[in-house]
């Protein structure tokens, strides 16, 4: 198991943010997910020590999440700005040696940072910042990384080149994606879906992969999941279906709120 969060709460005076959040997360790649306000960047903050929780705890790959050094946590926040004149191949040099391994040619190519490497972080556009700040938190290689937003402003090819990238890169380093975003769900190794500062839905592997089936609609706007002797008795019972469609887990997500 990569991380275990048990009891977690933190308020914002009445607002709870995170209300006696528990949830597991295996190693591999995992997205942690849920609409605006459900408690993402509060439980990000936490992990990275800028907040403190009312109270449970966090484990990280069997240690308390405060006792991981900088070469096995890294993070990568939406709204991280470096130093303006700082170039993107001494910033990564500059986090390689923090972390006591400088791997930076790797991760340029890794995260397609070829062609602004020489540029200065004021010059990269948006969308490159983002890919910047990415690239950044695997520098070194950590044993697990957290990203907080990572495809925000990035179009939908390097959304696709990146996403790529963390499935491969998951044989070796543990990620975490908090977003508010989703793709590839059926590659996922745990998914977490919070909603007003709770857990939703808490899904490995396994269940992430049996996620798949049909979804009945009938005239009267009943809708039925992967019932086959419910969507008989509607029907036996003189309702009309009006269709019948795939479910996939994107779609099962959505159903969810
Ligand atoms: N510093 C703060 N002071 C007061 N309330 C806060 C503060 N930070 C967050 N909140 C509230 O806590 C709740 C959870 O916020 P949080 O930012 O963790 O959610 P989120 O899932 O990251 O949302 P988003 O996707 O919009 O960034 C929201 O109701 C938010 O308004």
């Amino acid at each position: 198991m990569l991380l275990e969060c048990s009891n977690l709460s933190k308020s914002y005076g009445s607002v709870k943010a995170l209300d006696n959040v528990s949830f597991t997360l295996e190693k591999g790649l995992s997205f942690i997910l849920g609409p605006n306000g459900s408690g993402k960047t509060t439980f990000i903050k936490i992990v990275s020590n800028i907040i403190t929780p009312d109270s449970g705890e966090i484990m990280i790959l069997g240690k308390h999440y405060l006792d991981l050094k900088p070469s096995e946590i890294a993070f990568s926040f939406e709204k991280t700005v470096f130093p303006p004149s700082v170039r993107v191949i001494d910033c990564l040099h500059a986090v390689g040696e923090l972390r006591g391994n400088d791997n930076t040619d790797e991760i340029i190519s890794l995260f397609d940072l070829e062609s602004v490497k020489t540029k200065k972080f004021r010059e990269l556009s948006q969308g490159y910042k983002r890919r910047f700040l990415v690239a950044s938190a695997f520098v070194g290689f950590p044993d697990v990384v957290f990203l907080d937003e990572p495809f925000s402003n990035v179009d939908i090819v390097a959304k696709k080149k990146m996403m790529e990238t963390f499935i491969e890169l998951r044989k070796e380093i543990n990620i975490v994606v908090v977003s508010h975003v989703f793709t590839n769900l059926s590659e996922l190794d745990s998914l977490v879906v919070l909603y007003n500062g709770k857990v939703m839905k808490n899904l490995g592997k396994d269940k992430l992969r049996e996620i798949h089936g049909f979804k009945a609609v009938f005239e009267d706007g009943t809708v039925v999941i992967n019932d086959v002797e419910k969507v008989n008795r509607l029907i036996f019972s003189g309702k009309r279906l009006t269709s019948i469609e795939p479910l996939s887990l994107e779609r099962w997500l959505m159903e969810l709120f």
